[in-house]
C-alpha cells in the first residue's frame, strides 16, 4: 500500500489543491513540503520538510489535516488515519519494514501484485463437499506449477469461489518463489488490451508488447473465460498464447462458468485444449459449508454474530457465496444504521429483498450498482455518493446507462436511487456512455460483460 500511496502522492496533492481551492503559493510552500514517510496498517505518517518551512506542524495540521485525509480517501478509495511529523524528528526513525506490519494472512508480495486480493488465500478458503476437488487440484498446481494439471480449468456458477481459488494459487506460488512471473487477468482485460493493441496496429510495437506481456510469463491465470467466446480475434490470440505457454511448460489456470464441453460456439481446437489438463467444478455449498463460510467471514471481519442469525442466513441464501457474504454485511450495516443489536428480526428486515419466495433475483438499481462497484473495485456506496473522481464518476455513469437499459425506471427514479440526482444528470451520464460506445470497443466489451453478469441467462 505504501508504494501505491507514494505513487499517487502528487495526484492526491493536486486533487486537494483543486477541491479545496488552494492557491499556487500556498501549494508550493506547504503542500510541496509534505512527503509520505511510512504507511503502517492504516496510518500514514507524513513528514514536514522543516529545513524548508520550519516548525509549522500545528499550522499544517489545522489547515490541511482534514482536507488531506479526505483527498487520500478520494484518490485511493480507502480511509486512512494521518499524522504529521517534522522531518528532523523522523531522521532517526526507520520506517517499519512492510513485512512486520502485515497481517498473517497477507502474502508478502501484494505491492508487486496489486491485482491480487490479499484476502483470497488458501487460509481463508473454506473447504467443503462442494469444492474439495477444486481446492485439492488448485493446491497441487500451486505446489508444483506446470507439473501436474496443465491447464487447470475451474468451473462453476456465479460467486462460488473460482476467483478466490485462482488468487490463492497465485499467492502461494509467489510466496514459495517471489521471482515467478505470475499474471492474473480477467478475459475482459485480455480482450480490451488486445483491442487496444489492434487499434494501434500502425505502431508495430503494440501487438509485440501485448504478446510479450502474455507470453513471457511463468503462470497465466485467466478468469471468466466465457466472455471471450464468440469473439473471434480474441479466441485466436488466446489460442496462440495458450500454445506458446503450454509448449514452454508454463502453467495456465482458467476459470469459467461452465465446463468446456458446454461451450457451443467454442472452436474445437480450444475446447480440446481446455480439457487437456484437469477440469474441476465447484458446486453450490451445502448448509454446513455455508455456516463455515459465514463463521470464517465473522472471524476475518472481527465480528461477533449470534448463531441463530448465521443459521438464518445459511438457511435462506443457498446458491451464491458472494450473496451469502453480502447478506452478513447488509445485516451488520443495518444494525449500525439503526443502532440496534443484530438478531433474527433485524436480519429478516435487512434481507427482505434478497430472500424472495422463489429466490429469483430481480434486476434492480441496487443489483446493478453492486455488480458495477465490484467490477471496478469500488464500493456500492461510492456510486450513490457525491464523489467526483473519474474512477467513481465513470462507473456511476455506466450504472445510469445500464439502469436505463435493463430496468423500466424513469430517469427521475434512476436519479433518485443513485444518490438523489437530478434527471438531467442521469440523462447526461447516459448520453456520455452512448457516445463513448460509438468509438470505444473496449467499453463495448466491458458493457457486454457487465450485462451478462447482471443477467446471466
Ligand atoms: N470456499 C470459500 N471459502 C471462503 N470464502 C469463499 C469461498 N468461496 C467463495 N468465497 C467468497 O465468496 C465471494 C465470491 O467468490 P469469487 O469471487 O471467488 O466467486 P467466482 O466464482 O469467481 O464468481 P464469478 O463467477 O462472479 O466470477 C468472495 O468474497 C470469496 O472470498
Amino acid at each position: 500500500m505504501e508504494d501505491i500511496i507514494q505513487k499517487k502522492w502528487d495526484e492526491i496533492l493536486e486533487y486537494l489543491k483543486i477541491e479545496h481551492g488552494i492557491t499556487d503559493v500556498s501549494f508550493r510552500t506547504w503542500l510541496q513540503a509534505l512527503d509520505v514517510f511510512s504507511v503502517v496498517d492504516h496510518l500514514i505518517t507524513i513528514s514536514i520538510n522543516d529545513s524548508k518551512i520550519g516548525d509549522s506542524k500545528k499550522y499544517i495540521v489545522n489547515k490541511f489535516g482534514i482536507p488531506l485525509k479526505v483527498s487520500i480517501e478520494e484518490i485511493i478509495g480507502e480511509s486512512f488515519d494521518i499524522e504529521f511529523e517534522l522531518s528532523s524528528d523522523l531522521k532517526n526513525r526507520q520506517p517499519a519494514p512492510a513485512a512486520l506490519v502485515k497481517s498473517k494472512q497477507e502474502p508478502s508480495n501484494d505491492l508487486k501484485y496489486p491485482f491480487l486480493n490479499p484476502r483470497y488465500t488458501f487460509e481463508t478458503f473454506v473447504v467443503g463437499n462442494n469444492n474439495s476437488l477444486a481446492h485439492a487440484a488448485s493446491l497441487a498446481v500451486a505446489e508444483a506449477p506446470a507439473e501436474v494439471y496443465n491447464p487447470l480449468f475451474i468451473y462453476g456458477g456465479v460467486g462460488l469461489g473460482k476467483t478466490h481459488l485462482m488468487h490463492s494459487i497465485a499467492h502461494y506460488i509467489l510466496a514459495q518463489n517471489p521471482n515467478t512471473k505470475v499474471l492474473y487477468v480477467t478475459s475482459e482485460t485480455f480482450t480490451n488490451e488486445l483491442i487496444e493493441a489492434i487499434r494501434n496496429r500502425s505502431d508495430t510495437t503494440s501487438i509485440a508488447e501485448f504478446r510479450k506481456k502474455y507470453r513471457n510469463i511463468d503462470v497465466l491465470l485467466i478468469d471468466d473465460i466465457q466472455f471471450i467466446i464468440g469473439k473471434e480475434s480474441t479466441q485466436e490470440e488466446f489460442f496462440h498464447t495458450f500454445n506458446t505457454l503450454h509448449e514452454s511448460k508454463k502453467q495456465i489456470i482458467i476459470s469459467s462458468d461452465k465446463p468446456p464441453k458446454e461451450f457451443e460456439t467454442l472452436e474445437e481446437r480450444l475446447r480440446s485444449r481446455f480439457e487437456w489438463g484437469l477440469p474441476v467444478d465447484i458446486q453450490s455449498p451445502d448448509y454446513e459449508t455455508r455456516m463455515a463460510i459465514l463463521k470464517k467471514k465473522e472471524e476475518l471481519d472481527g465480528l461477533s454474530i449470534d448463531n441463530e442469525v448465521l443459521k438464518y442466513i445459511a438457511t435462506n441464501i443457498k446458491s451464491n457465496i458472494r450473496e451469502l457474504e453480502g447478506a452478513l454485511t447488509k445485516i451488520v450495516a443495518l444494525s449500525r444504521l439503526k443502532n440496534k443489536d443484530v438478531d433474527v428480526v433485524l436480519a429478516e428486515e435487512a434481507l427482505k429483498d434478497l430472500i424472495s419466495p422463489n429466490n429469483k433475483r430481480d434486476i434492480t438499481v441496487e443489483l446493478i450498482s453492486e455488480i458495477i462497484a465490484e467490477h471496478f473495485g469500488i464500493q456500492p456506496t461510492d456510486i450513490v455518493s457525491s464523489k467526483k473522481s473519474r474512477n467513481i464518476a465513470y462507473p456511476r455513469q455506466i450504472s445510469m446507462y445500464l439502469c436505463r437499459e435493463l430496468t423500466d425506471l424513469s430517469l427521475k427514479d434512476i436519479g433518485k436511487k443513485l444518490g438523489n440526482r437530478d434527471h438531467t444528470t442521469v440523462l447526461h451520464g447516459i448520453m456520455k456512455i452512448q457516445n463513448d460506445l460509438e468509438t470505444d470497443d473496449s467499453l463495448q466489451n466491458t458493457i457486454g460483460v457487465l450485462k451478462k453478469k447482471i443477467n446471466p441467462q
